[in-house]
């Protein structure tokens, strides 16, 4: 066998349940071992006697991956998993956005030595371009020429360098275009909650080879809009009132001083000078039917069906996924009924005030037992319009940014989805 194709993978696969390979011109420094497990069809492991080789070989911590450059094939068994027909097509001309500040400010470094040889090895053409400072990547994607980058733009860094290339996306003229531009992530920010939620995957080197498998993973989009200050922000983790919103402005100062754990230091000093948060809101409750498309924006006028809340609240959460935190537990879901698609937004709603109700609140979040609690309101909701009716707020956190924004903000899903590179591989299985 001259050339191993992603093809003779898949015929192969369905198959043998152990197989060697040997092709040339790689007859002596190749050899494939298939042994997949019960739990683990599907397994590839090439094996090169080659060192210079070795790069094409990668374990990572969530996955097992090998791929080599044939023609630009992945060569990997995990995409067999995605029904979807470009699975194992690998996206190539793709634009890199690069926050060289997001984490520990080491995303460059990590970026040339762990993601791009995979990169280039499964034969992607990149062009790599570094934000010069916030707003960046926004300016970039709301004008770039979407033929340069038409399988993709890879975001690297943390949940707001992919919050600000979905925006600049959305406020094109040619926004369906646009939107249908697949974005990567490779997370090297503080947090990356868009990645680990939806992907299952938190290291820099599972998400290449996600990306480089190939498959799409659809994401629900929200706008939250400010009628008053006629502005929007999009976003697809969620919008955050109250004390996580007051966290987002301490941890963004703390940032030079304490990299990642500066959320946890903001939670802290913010915890010990916490002032009271009052709101009025009301939410459309979602029926639980998934939102079509068109009417996504569109939940019925009937003002009998809005449900009022008021008076104050800890904390308000509008969630569009399950908004795990990488820094935090494993048990640590903060809407563990959200789905990424389901056409829904989660609203938790944390009424009262005061350090006590605070700490109870994240001590079950933890242990994911905050739903259970009394002045824990969850419910599933189409939209929600949030007035900040005391002083002390100052805006509106929305993918761990903060929006400065004052009067009514009212949060819903938009028609359109973002597409994700790649795919929980767990989730498909
Ligand atoms: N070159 C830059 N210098 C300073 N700030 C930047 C630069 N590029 C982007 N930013 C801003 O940095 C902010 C944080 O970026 P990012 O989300 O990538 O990292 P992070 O905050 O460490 O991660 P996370 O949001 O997941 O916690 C964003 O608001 C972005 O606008």
């Amino acid at each position: 066998m001259a050339f191993l194709r992603a093809s003779d993978l898949v015929n192969t696969n369905t198959r043998l349940r152990r197989q060697t390979f040997s092709f040339a011109p790689f007859i002596k420094p190749f050899r494939i071992n298939y042994n997949p497990k019960r739990s683990q069809i599907g397994q590839l492991v090439i094996q090169s006697n080659n060192k210079s080789l070795d790069p094409l070989i990668y374990n990572s911590r969530e996955r097992k991956h090998c791929f080599k450059n044939v023609e630009s094939e992945l060569v990997s068994s995990n995409c067999l998993n995605d029904d979807s027909s470009t699975s194992w097509r690998v996206p190539r001309k793709v634009l890199v956005v690069l926050n060289p500040n997001s984490g520990r400010g080491r995303s460059s470094q990590i970026f040339r030595s762990e993601v791009q040889p995979i990169l280039k090895h499964a034969g992607f053409e990149m062009e790599v371009i570094q934000t010069a400072e916030a707003g960046h990547a926004l300016a970039l994607s709301s004008t770039i020429d979407l033929r340069t980058c038409p399988n993709g733009i890879i975001c690297v860094g943390g949940d707001g360098i992919i919050n600000e290339v979905l925006n600049g996306l959305l406020r094109r003229s040619d926004i369906d275009r646009a939107i249908s531009v697949p974005i990567g992530i490779i997370p090297t920010g503080s947090d990356n909650s868009l990645a680990w939620s939806v992907l299952g995957i938190k290291d820099p080197v599972s998400a290449t080879t996600a990306i480089v498998e190939g498959g799409l993973t659809s994401v629900d989009v929200f706008a939250v809009r400010w009628v008053d200050a006629a502005s929007v922000q999009f976003g697809v983790t969620a919008a955050c009132f109250g004390f996580v919103g007051d966290v987002l402005e301490l941890s963004d100062k703390y940032r030079q001083y304490f990299g990642t754990i500066r959320y946890v230091i903001a939670g802290l000093m913010k915890f010990v000078s916490l002032p009271k948060y009052s709101f009025e809101l009301e939410f459309f409750p979602s029926t639980g039917e998934k939102t079509k498309q068109n009417d996504a924006l569109l939940p019925s006028r009937s003002e009998e069906n809005w449900v009022k809340r008021k008076g104050e609240f800890v904390g308000i959460l509008v969630c569009n996924h399950a908004c795990k935190t990488v820094q935090g537990l494993n048990s640590q879901i903060t809407a563990p009924r959200s789905a990424h698609n389901d056409g829904s937004l989660d609203l938790l709603l944390v009424h009262g005030s005061g350090r006590w109700r605070l700490l109870v609140f994240y001590i079950a979040l933890l242990i994911r037992q905050h739903l259970l609690l009394p002045f824990v309101e969850y419910v599933k909701v189409k939209s929600v319009k949030i007035t900040s009716t005391g002083t002390t707020q100052k805006g509106c956190g929305i993918d761990g940014e903060l929006i400065y924004a004052n009067g009514q903000a009212t949060c819903s899903l938009v028609q359109h989805k973002l597409k994700l590179l790649g795919y929980h591989h767990r989730k498909q299985k």
